[in-house]
């Protein structure tokens, strides 16, 4: 995250360049000034600057936009429903707008079911067929496509093929969506830096398990997903639950080395997230925080817990302050919260008072003045087009790997063979020498008839098998 370090000239020109050191020494950000003027007052809910644009009212600052290709998000009132089972639509996502940044993170919290993933889906274009929506979703500006390659989506569950090693699980992902212009070494060597950004370099050798077969932990199975989605070093990145079973070191670790790849290849980055550690939470640059369905907050995270303040919610300083937030918005469990000198509300006041101080707060106005900036601005081009494996390609190295699976699986492939050839055997012996007479039509017949139906029944055992498959194809085909 970018902070500023040096003060700054009361009347600098317009459209001047200033270097903001970064915290990471890698990366230097470049701002662009388009006007200052120094603010007498400090705004009740944010403060005086926090990198983010600030117009007549303060300092006007801006991120340069998107001349490299990088891809910016924004979503003007969004709205998802859904149909129950009785036809009446449930409102999941109401009326948010935001933005998303290239070579920033945002981090979309809240409890569970307020909508986090729903607003990924809607940004990715992935909302299920029983949803609709309504409101505006650009990328620079414009509605269009995203090309091949250029946006990634790290799913909540890990569809990952059991019987593979880490390793081949990410090198024939990278065999068939990195391009064929690149040698096989350059592809593997791709898949090991991968794998050794995500800290998964001790255990590249090891099978990666699932039910009935222990093989990696849950979190490390999470850094697998996400090594395969990383892969073609995509500009718009969505994570949902990045961190979800990894310890809090581990997700520390994760995180930062997500934003450190962020900053430098300038991506844009929608994490959904559950429960950041204070550490995780100091690497967002901005966090839209939602309750059932609604923004409670959108803007910088840093200025989060002064949002809370200014609104009466104070919080013991030396705890994690996502914790406490997120307590504070969390409907699921009745608990009274204290704010301010009225003593303690219920949540579902909480939430009142916060959604009601955030829509008419500055910065839900500046949410909506970015939007519309970047909106009028558009952005660099976007990449039409990214190449990918060749169709033949694709078929061999999926044919590899399906039979790699299959003969590692001793249930689906090893114990069929072995009552195959028991059953072509027995059946061999009983109906050996059977001739060719009249009277042999009728044991032939049973014979057939056996072996049709013999089959038949084993091709159901293999089911379990192929509904595994199908997940997998169904993910690596919305990324394809
Ligand atoms: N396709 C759907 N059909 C019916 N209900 C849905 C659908 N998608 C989402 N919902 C409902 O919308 C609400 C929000 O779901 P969503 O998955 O977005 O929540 P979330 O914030 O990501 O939760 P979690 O953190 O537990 O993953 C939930 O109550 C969920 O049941």
């Amino acid at each position: 995250m970018s902070t500023l370090q040096h003060s700054m000239e009361p009347n600098m020109g317009a459209s001047q360049l200033i270097n903001l050191d970064s915290s990471d020494s890698h990366t230097e950000t470049k701002i662009k000034i388009h006007s200052v003027e120094v603010e007498t007052s400090t705004s009740p809910i944010l403060p005086e600057f926090h990198g983010v644009m600030v117009d007549h009212e303060g300092i006007r600052v801006e991120p340069l936009l998107n001349d490299d290709g990088g891809i910016s998000v924004t979503w003007e009132d969004l709205w998802v429903t859904v149909s129950d089972i009785k036809g009446r639509r449930k409102r999941i996502v109401q009326g948010l707008t935001g933005y998303a940044h290239p070579g920033e993170v945002l981090a979309v919290m809240g409890p569970s079911g307020c909508g986090k993933t729903t607003l990924l889906d809607a940004l990715a274009g992935r909302l299920g067929a029983n949803t609709r929506h309504t409101g505006d979703i650009l990328i620079n500006g414009r509605k269009q496509a995203l090309a091949y390659g250029t946006s990634a989506y790290v799913t909540q569950d890990e569809t990952l093929i059991a019987t593979l090693t880490v390793i081949e699980a990410v090198y024939y992902s990278a065999q068939f969506q990195l391009p064929n212009s690149m040698s096989k070494s350059e592809k593997k060597e791709i898949a090991e830096i991968t794998i050794q950004e995500m800290g998964l370099h001790d255990c590249m050798n090891t099978r990666i398990g699932g039910w009935g077969t222990k093989g990696l932990s849950r979190g490390q199975r999470r850094r697998v997903s996400i090594c395969i989605e990383i892969l073609t070093r995509p500009k718009l990145l969505f994570l949902d639950e990045p961190t979800s079973g990894l310890d809090s070191a581990a997700s520390y670790y994760v995180m930062s080395r997500i934003t450190q790849l962020e900053q430098r290849e300038g991506r844009t980055i929608i994490a959904a997230i559950h429960q950041p550690s204070s550490e995780v939470f100091e690497l967002f640059d901005n966090l839209c925080l939602l309750s059932l369905g609604r923004v409670v907050y959108f803007g910088p995270a840093s200025a989060t817990n002064e949002f809370f303040t200014s609104n009466g919610f104070i919080y013991p300083t030396l705890r994690n302050p996502s914790d406490q937030f997120l307590r504070m918005i969390n409907t699921d469990f009745n608990e009274d919260i204290e704010h301010g000198s009225t003593g303690k509300v219920a949540k579902e006041e909480v939430i009142n008072i916060l959604v009601t101080s955030y829509n008419s707060s500055d910065s839900h106005q500046r949410v909506k003045r970015q939007v519309s900036d970047i909106c009028r601005k558009g952005g660099g081009s976007l990449e039409t087009s990214r190449s990918h494996a060749s169709f033949f390609t694709q078929c061999l190295v999926l044919t590899k790997r399906s039979s790699v699976n299959m003969s590692r699986d001793v249930g689906y492939y090893w114990l069929r063979l072995a009552i195959y050839v028991t059953l072509a055997v027995s059946l061999g012996t009983l109906y050996y020498d059977v001739g060719t007479s009249y009277s042999s039509i009728q044991p032939r017949g049973a014979l057939l008839m056996f072996i049709a139906s013999f089959l038949t029944f084993m091709a159901i055992g293999g089911f379990p098998s192929f509904v595994e498959d199908m997940k997998v194809f169904e993910v690596e085909s919305c990324s394809v």
